[in-house]
């Protein structure tokens, strides 16, 4: 059953955003000073033009034209200082974008990790990697964008606006009358946006699930002739995507012409009531044409504020679905007890995966040092949910699974793999160099240490590689057969060195040859380690120390392999048909 992912409600958006600029604060300060300034030095131009008008109007002569030259040197002076301050504002404002977006990503990352492994397999993947990679660059571009541009803009647009109410306050209020439609226009929208864009990210995320569980089982797609199946649960989803996109459309179709008229209307406000004004010589026609022109001006950042509202409604949509990462249930926290011993204990263990009900009802079992145990039972007993909890990589609901008296699951990851280790068929080659993949089990290991763990696997094939232990592996890069990628598997775990190895289908899905060659470095991997073996063939169970059979997430037999077959129970029963007698 795959759970979604929680997403941030609006307060631990802002929180989140407000971390971000106390985590740079300085920097932060000299944006908006910096804009400030800039902003300031930009009403100068519009006022003083108003004076050049007034100067020509009133006056002639030599005192004039040097009044008008004096002005217009002001003019450029002030514009040289604006461009400069502006460029510096900028600068500080893309430092302050970058380093808040790499914060974003690294406490994502660290989210991610920090999440139990139960819960990252149980989330659809295509919503976690949405969220780590639309979303987050979503968010960072808007915090390499917004800080500039929104604050270059908010100041421009309040200074316009107390400059006109200063020149004039009855042709300031031509401008507050603009700024009342498009906040009456931006209230509408912004009641709609967060819902609209928080579908439209949602159904994104769902899309790319869609997309990528089918590319890849397309296989068994292929196989099962799915094709129809799937293609039509990508339409559906397609169309849902669609859907929310048109919402989020429609909204902007709103939002954008009504600001569009609002600019018009105070320079209509303008040169209507100005003129008239004028024609009544209350003001100057240089005061009508500096507010004309600061109202011309105010086009510009009231546009860019509404652009990014409008960006920013997204991005913040795209900010709760990182920041619900923070919401989603956390691995508990790291024990420094030791293990007393390598002894492993289960005590009454119930556990029920994410939103369902028990899978193991009241295990107990104890497993002594070095001894080599079967766990056999039909599919569904509950063996490998054991085995996984018996590596620490899941918690008990209720009661215990402990090596030497100490929570598996609360030892500290470089702890734990050296006291349990899961193997399974699944072997992940991580997209590094040969050492690289081998030094994630122990990263102190030295280069003989690497190539005796080769060897024990017999995977001297990477001494044949380009460049040895330093071949590039996974992506474009080397590609290893499944055999290979098994072998370097277990030659982390030689490295790692755990006294208890925990096999689950570890061979069982391999072609017969890889099996067997497989089979002979686990075998050597096996050398002196406990070993609990989840058996899908007999013949692992005939050849334990002891035979544990599960049935309906309880142990239902548990011995040697001859007492369980003269007990005449289930296993003997299970061996009866494995021999077909
Ligand atoms: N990831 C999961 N989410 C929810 N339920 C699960 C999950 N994995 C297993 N289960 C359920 O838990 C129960 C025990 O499954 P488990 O895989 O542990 O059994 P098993 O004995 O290992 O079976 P098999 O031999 O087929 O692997 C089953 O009812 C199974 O449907």
């Amino acid at each position: 059953m795959s759970a979604s992912l929680p997403v941030a409600g609006p307060s631990r958006v802002w929180r989140a955003a407000g971390g971000e600029i106390r985590a740079d604060r300085r920097v932060f300060g000299a944006v908006l000073l910096l804009n400030v300034l800039a902003a300031g030095a930009g009403l100068v131009a519009p006022w003083l033009l108003g004076r050049i008008v007034d100067t020509v109007k009133t006056s002639s002569g030599s005192s004039a034209l040097s009044t008008v030259d004096f002005l217009a040197v002001v003019i450029l002076g002030c514009t040289v200082v604006q461009i400069v301050l502006s460029r510096y504002a900028l600068y500080l404002a893309a430092r302050f974008g970058e380093s808040a977006s790499a914060r974003i990503r690294e406490r994502f990352l660290g989210r991610v990790l920090a999440m139990p492994a139960s819960t990252v397999e149980h989330v659809p993947g295509g919503d976690l990697i949405a969220r780590g990679t639309t979303d987050v660059n979503a968010v960072s571009g808007t915090l390499r964008g917004i800080v500039p541009d929104v604050l270059i803009a908010s100041v421009q647009a309040l200074f316009i606006l107390g400059a006109v109410l200063v020149l004039d306050p009855l042709l300031g209020l031509c401008g507050l009358g603009c700024v009342a439609v498009v906040a009456v226009v931006l209230r509408w929208y912004l009641r709609r946006a967060r819902t609209a864009y928080l579908a439209e990210s949602a159904a994104f995320g769902a899309l790319a699930e869609v997309l990528s569980t089918t590319v890849g089982g397309a296989r068994t797609v292929e196989a099962l002739g799915l094709q129809a199946r799937r293609t039509e649960a990508l339409e559906a989803s397609i169309d849902v995507a669609r859907r929310t996109r048109l919402r989020t459309l429609w909204l902007r179709t709103v939002l954008f012409p009504t600001v569009d008229i609002s600019y018009t209307l105070p320079l209509v406000g303008v040169l209507l009531i100005g003129g008239a004004l004028y024609s009544h010589g209350t003001v100057s026609l240089g005061t009508v044409i500096a507010a004309a022109l600061y109202f011309r001006q105010l086009v510009g950042p009231v546009d860019t504020i509404l652009m990014w509202v409008e960006q920013l409604q997204s991005s913040s949509a795209s900010y709760a679905r990182v920041e619900g990462v923070a919401c989603a249930p956390r691995a508990g926290a790291f024990t420094s007890a030791e293990p007393a011993d390598d002894r492993i204990e289960v005590v009454d263990v119930r556990y029920a995966y994410e939103h369902g009900s028990d899978v193991l009802h009241g295990v107990d079992l104890e497993v002594r040092p070095g001894e080599r145990l079967a766990l056999v039972g039909p599919s569904g007993a509950g063996k490998s949910t054991l085995g996984r909890l018996l590596a620490g990589i899941d918690r008990p609901r209720s009661g215990a699974v402990t090596v030497g008296g100490v929570p598996v699951a609360g030892l500290a990851p470089e702890r734990l793999r050296r006291q349990v280790v899961l193997v399974t068929q699944e072997h992940h080659v991580f997209q590094d160099t040969v050492r690289g993949n081998l030094l994630i089990a122990r990263p102190d290991a030295t280069d003989p240490q690497l190539r005796d763990a080769l060897a024990a696997v017999d995977a001297d094939w990477v001494d044949e590689l380009p460049a040895g232990l330093d071949t590039e592996l996974g992506g474009a890069a080397h590609r290893l057969t499944g055999a290979r990628a098994q072998q370097l598997a277990l030659a982390r775990v030689v490295l790692a060195d755990p006294h208890t190895v925990i096999l689950d289908e570890a061979t069982a899905l391999l072609d017969p040859t890889t099996a067997r060659n497989t089979e002979h470095a686990l075998a050597a991997v096996l050398q002196g380690r406990t070993v609990i073996a989840i058996a899908h063939r007999l013949q692992t169970a005939h050849d334990a120390d002891r035979v544990v059979v599960m049935d309906a997430g309880r142990i239902s037999e548990s011995g040697t392999h001859d007492d369980l077959v003269r007990n005449g129970g289930a296993y003997a029963a299970l061996w009866r048909s494995w021999h077909g007698d």
